[in-house]
């Protein structure tokens, strides 16, 4: 028997209130995430990347569906709620923007401390877990004073991957997690989010680019306009991609080669978008 996903969504369906009308950003998405697996998101800019990871963490309020988290239902959850289970450490985020994710008045090591002790951990014992998460996630300790005001892009996202991670928590949702880092911070980043990953913790990995998740990703789900049109092993995805706007992503992907379609094919499949009016 597979083990009890950490994280279920079942026809999640998202509006969102616009003066020029209603907009429909998500569409009864289903995805199913299981302990220790790393599940990538992948869509354009516009598909509702953002709006499927703020519903999970409670930050966008779903019209429709269901969302339940480590056996835990958590659909109909209110603010407070919301904020208990996420204080609990069970699941983390770490955003586009790090600073939407930080407490503008807390120090770097404050920000770090307060989920650890709130889960009970003895503050020598948190102080420790934070010098080896910092050291892992490539920030100097001296940082560790600082207010996030006082750090750079790439040192504030690097804050709030540590404090995603230093509580263990069940299953992270990372939208674009390492877009604001340099290249070898990038790397130490997936290297300690592969570490996570062994550790059991399930990883949903939110990105435009499909080349900079399969590395890292058992499966990926393609979203089109608000809807999954197709979620499978990350290789097969990417050999084999079944739906045409699939096609189009693997052959845009600089990182992925072997499977680089010419300009003319995915004019073709622009065109098979187009004409066949969106996702099936
Ligand atoms: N708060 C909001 N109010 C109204 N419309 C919104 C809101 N947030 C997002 N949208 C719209 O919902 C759709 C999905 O947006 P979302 O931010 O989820 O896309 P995304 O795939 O994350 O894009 P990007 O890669 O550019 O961040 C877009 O059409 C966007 O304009």
């Amino acid at each position: 028997m597979s083990p009890e996903p950490v994280l279920e969504v079942t026809d999640l369906d998202v509006h969102y209130r616009r003066r020029q009308g209603r907009l429909h950003a998500l569409r009864r998405v289903n995805l199913s995430v299981a302990p220790g697996e790393t599940v990538g998101v992948i869509g354009e800019t516009g598909s509702g990347k953002s709006t499927f990871a703020r519903a999970v963490v409670g930050l966008v309020r779903p019209s429709a569906g269901r969302i339940v988290v480590a056996g835990e239902e958590v659909t109909g959850f209110r603010g407070r709620q919301w904020r208990a289970l996420r204080r609990r450490g069970v699941v983390q985020y770490v955003f586009q923007d790090p600073l939407r994710s930080l407490d503008p008045d807390l120090t770097v090591e404050n920000s770090l401390v307060e989920p650890l002790l709130i889960q009970g951990r003895p503050l020598r014992e948190a102080a420790e877990r934070i010098r080896s998460c910092v050291a892992r996630v490539g920030l100097d300790e001296e940082l560790l004073s600082r207010l996030p005001g006082e750090l750079s892009g790439g040192q504030r996202q690097r804050v709030t991957i540590a404090r995603a991670l230093v509580t263990n928590p069940r299953v992270v949702i990372l939208d674009e997690p390492v877009s604001a880092l340099d290249a070898a911070n990038r790397v130490l980043a997936l290297e300690f989010l592969k570490e996570l990953r062994d550790a059991g913790t399930a990883l949903v990995f939110i990105s435009h680019d499909l080349g900079s998740v399969a590395g890292i990703a058992d499966r990926i789900a393609v979203l089109y306009q608000g809807r999954i049109v197709e979620d499978g092993p990350a290789r097969a995805v990417v050999n084999t991609p079944r739906h045409a706007y699939t096609r189009l992503l693997v052959g845009s992907a600089p990182t992925l080669r072997s499977a680089r379609a010419d300009r003319a094919q995915r004019e073709e499949l622009r065109e098979l978008l187009r004409t066949s009016g969106g996702p099936a």
